[in-house]
């Protein structure tokens, strides 16, 4: 993991003052890198028959779409708002300032399918218990997630759901 590690750029004060941006970018460039991370992410769910792989807007449809490949799963993507088609099931959420929401088409699973979600980073965990709450709100079986950089000073993972596997790759 400490080559994949060597590939995400921090940058002080972006978006906003204070804060600390875990820049997946390099690694994303580095295509044998890239490779070894969704095999890194994918490793903990190779047995668990997963059929949908859910990715967050943006940067997790990245790494979702591909991981949905290496499982040979479906890709469904959970957008922020306005961007489906209706109709659409919606989850609010805050963030560190405000609030936000998610959106998946309503048809976007069958009755207990097997579903994971993926995201470049947990911080706070908003956005993933958010996700979480979506894919259970439609009647799928949510297995769990896989990110790649957790910040456990944020304390995310206090807000995901107890006893759903949360896999990360590196922690900062
Ligand atoms: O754990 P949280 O505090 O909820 O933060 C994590 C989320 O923040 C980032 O997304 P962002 O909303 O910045 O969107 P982007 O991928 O479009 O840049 C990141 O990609 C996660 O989805
Ligand atoms: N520090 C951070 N770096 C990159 N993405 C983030 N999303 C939330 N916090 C982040």
């Amino acid at each position: 993991m400490q080559d994949l590690a060597a590939l995400i750029r921090a940058v002080p004060d972006f978006p906003r003052p204070g804060v600390m941006f875990r820049d997946v970018a390099p690694l994303l460039a580095d295509a044998g890198s890239f490779a070894r991370c969704i095999d890194a992410l994918a490793e903990p769910w190779q047995s668990s028959a997963v059929q949908a792989v859910c990715g967050i807007e943006a940067r997790g449809f990245i790494f979702g779409a591909a991981l949905a490949q290496k499982l040979h799963a479906g890709f469904v993507p959970l957008r922020k708002p306005g961007k489906l088609p209706p109709p659409v099931a919606t989850v609010d959420y805050q963030l560190e300032y405000g609030s936000d929401q998610l959106q998946v088409q309503h048809d976007a699973f069958r009755p207990g399918e097997r579903v994971l979600l993926a995201d470049d980073v947990l911080a706070t965990g908003g956005t993933l218990a958010a996700a979480a709450a979506l894919v259970g709100g439609l009647g799928a079986e949510l297995l769990g997630a896989s990110v790649v950089i957790e910040l456990p000073a944020l304390q995310g993972r206090g807000r995901w759901p107890v006893g759903k596997a949360l896999h990360s790759l590196l922690r900062y």
